[in-house]
C-alpha cells in the first residue's frame, strides 16, 4: 500500500483483525464462513466487523454523551463517503498502535474495490438505523410508514442482506435487483426475530420495539409488557408479530435460488436456525420472557438444553 511504512499493519494485518472480531463474537457465522473462497471469506469478515463497530457505538451511548456518540458515527459517515469513492483511507493513522476502526475500515475499503456491486446507501442506512437505537425511550407507533418499526428492522438488519448479496454472489443471468428485495425480507425477518426473543429484556431496558399500535389492538399495556403477563392477549399478539415474521421467511425463502448455488444451503440454513426460534416462542406457550435462554442458546447454539440455568417453571 502506498505511503506505509514496513512497521503499519499490512492488508492482511487488517483483514486477520475482522476475521478474529468475527471469531469472537458470531462463532457460527465465523464456522459458516470456513466453507468459503478465501476472498468471500474475507470480505464477510470485514462486514461483519464493520456493523459490529457500530454497534459498540450504541452499546456504549447509555454511558457516553450524546455529542460523542454522535462524533463517532459522523466520523463514520466520513469514512464510508472517502472508502466508495475511492479515497485510500487510515494511511494518517496508520501507526502500530491503529485501532481496531482503522483496521476494519482500511480492510472495507479493499472488500469495496474487490466486489462488484457493493453500493454505499445499505451502510449509511444502517448508520441511520443505529441513530435512531440511541434515541430514548425506545418506541414505535407502527409498523409500516416513515420511522415506523420495519423501517429500522431493515436499517439495522435489511442492509446486512444488501451489503452481503454482492459478495454471496447471484445465479448466473440473475441479476443483483431480483436478489435484493428477498435478501432485505430476510434481515428484516431475523431482526423480528429476535425482537421477539428479547422482548422482555428489551422492555426492562425501556426498549420496547413492538408497535404501539399493535399493543393497543390486543389490549396489551405497557406495563404488562414491563411486568411479563403472560395472558390470552399477549399470546395473541405474540402469534400475530409471529405471523408477520413468518411472512417475511417465507418471502426471503422464495428468493434464495436468485444466490450463486454455493450460497444457497448456508442462507437456507441460518433462515432455518432463525425461523425455529418462532416455532420455539410458540410451544413454550408465547412464554419469551422466561425462556429466551431456551429460544436462543439451545435452538441456535448449543442444540443442548442448558437445564443448569433454566428458570423453575420452565
Ligand atoms: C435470501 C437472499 C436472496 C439473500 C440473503 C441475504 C442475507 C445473507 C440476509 C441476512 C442478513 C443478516 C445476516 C442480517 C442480520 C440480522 C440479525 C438480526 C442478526 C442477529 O444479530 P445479533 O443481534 O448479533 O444476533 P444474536 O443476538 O442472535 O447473536
Amino acid at each position: 500500500m502506498r505511503g506505509l511504512d514496513s512497521a503499519s499493519p499490512s492488508i492482511e494485518d487488517c483483514y486477520a483483525r475482522c476475521r478474529e472480531i468475527t471469531a469472537e463474537y458470531a462463532k457460527s457465522f465465523y464456522f459458516a464462513t470456513l466453507f468459503q473462497p478465501q476472498e468471500e471469506a474475507r470480505a464477510i469478515h470485514a462486514l461483519y466487523a464493520w456493523c459490529r463497530t457500530l454497534d459498540e457505538v450504541v452499546d456504549a451511548a447509555a454511558d457516553e454523551a450524546p455529542e460523542n456518540v454522535q462524533a463517532q458515527l459522523q466520523f463514520q459517515r466520513e469514512s464510508l463517503e472517502a472508502i466508495f469513492s475511492g479515497v485510500e483511507i487510515g494511511v494518517a493513522e496508520t501507526a502500530t498502535s491503529c485501532p481496531d476502526v482503522c483496521l476494519i475500515n482500511r480492510a472495507l475499503a479493499d472488500t469495496v474495490t474487490r466486489i462488484p456491486d457493493m453500493s454505499i446507501s445499505p451502510f449509511l442506512d444502517m448508520i441511520k438505523g443505529m441513530e435512531s437505537d440511541t434515541d430514548r425511550p425506545v418506541r414505535y407507533e407502527a409498523f409500516q410508514g416513515v420511522g415506523g418499526l420495519e423501517e429500522y428492522a431493515y436499517r439495522v438488519a435489511g442492509t446486512v442482506g444488501l451489503m452481503t448479496i454482492p459478495v454471496l454472489g447471484t445465479e448466473e443471468g440473475v441479476a443483483f435487483e431480483e436478489a435484493a428485495e428477498p435478501g432485505v425480507a430476510l434481515g428484516i425477518a431475523l431482526q423480528l426475530t429476535n425482537i421477539l426473543r428479547d422482548v422482555g429484556e428489551d422492555a426492562r431496558r425501556d426498549r420496547i420495539y413492538l408497535p404501539a399500535e399493535d399493543l393497543r389492538l390486543f389490549g396489551v399495556t405497557e406495563e404488562k409488557l414491563k411486568a411479563g403477563g403472560i395472558d390470552p392477549a399477549w399470546r395473541l399478539l405474540m402469534e400475530s408479530e409471529i405471523q408477520l415474521a413468518l411472512a417475511f421467511y417465507r418471502k426471503a425463502e422464495l428468493g434464495v435460488g436468485t444466490l450463486a448455488p454455493a450460497a444457497r444451503l448456508p442462507v437456507q440454513l441460518a433462515l432455518n436456525l432463525y425461523r425455529e426460534i418462532l416455532y420455539g416462542v410458540r410451544s413454550n406457550g408465547y412464554d419469551n420472557y422466561l425462556q429466551r435462554a431456551f429460544t436462543s442458546k439451545v435452538r441456535t447454539e448449543t442444540a443442548l438444553p442448558d437445564r443448569t440455568s433454566q428458570p423453575a417453571a420452565a
